[in-house]
């Protein structure tokens, strides 16, 4: 479990992350990304130290409340005393994504698409010569952009290790690829902000379904 620090953000900031997270699960519930619990969301709500404001596990994630979300520490464990809900089983996973890579928003789905990619294309899966490539930050031209894939597990610091060795920082002349594939399981994305991470959610499965479809 996590260092105890309730105190660190007020009720109305959970609240507040609750609310905006419960819209975000509403939408993407309604591409069909979240079928039967599947997928989670988090925004940090803290820095130093790290919490975040994760998705309760095991609910239906269309339709969430703003109650139902959970602080958790940098481990993912839960860090507040007072609520006896359990955490995302991923939360591990989100707080290590936000910690890496800086992101405000991290965001979890079941997206058919990326699960049939990650199939195809188990060493990563590469995508050039598209405009959409730009909402993921990139050049639509002369630049090739891969999407990692990583095995699944159980173990959130398993995974947490795998992202570690396919996760390449940003660069003045290479720009971060905000999305991950996990085999066999689903996508995340993230971003400084929870509109860039949607935006990098919706733009990045765009792209592997344009994949996944040309090729199929
Ligand atoms: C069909 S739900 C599968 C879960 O194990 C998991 O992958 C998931 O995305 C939801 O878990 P949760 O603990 O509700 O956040
Ligand atoms: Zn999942």
């Amino acid at each position: 479990m996590s260092i105890i620090a309730p105190e660190l953000v007020s009720r109305e900031r959970v609240r507040e992350a609750g609310r905006a997270l419960a819209a975000e699960s509403a939408r993407f519930a309604g591409y069909g990304w979240m079928r039967g619990t599947g997928g989670n969301l988090s925004v940090v709500v803290e820095r130093h130290p790290l919490l975040l404001a994760v998705t309760a596990s095991g609910l239906d994630k269309s339709e969430l409340t703003e109650r139902d979300v959970v602080l958790v520490g940098e481990d993912g464990g839960s860090a507040d005393p007072g609520d006896p809900r359990p955490p995302s089983a991923e939360a591990g996973l989100h707080a290590h994504i936000a910690a890496r890579t800086g992101a405000e928003a991290v965001f979890h789905v079941h997206a058919i698409d990326a699960v049939i990619a990650g199939h195809r294309w188990p060493d990563g899966v590469e995508i050039r010569d598209l405009e959409m490539l730009k909402g993921i930050g990139h050049p639509a031209h002369d630049a090739v952009v891969r999407i990692p894939v990583i095995q699944n597990h159980q173990d959130m610091a398993v995974e947490a290790a795998r992202f570690d060795e396919v996760y390449r920082t940003p660069t003045d002349e290479v720009p971060e690829v905000p999305a991950l594939i996990v085999a066999g399981h689903g996508m995340y994305a993230w971003g400084g902000s929870i509109s860039a991470a949607r935006r990098h959610l919706e733009v990045g499965e765009w792209l592997l379904r344009y994949l996944v479809d040309v090729t199929g």
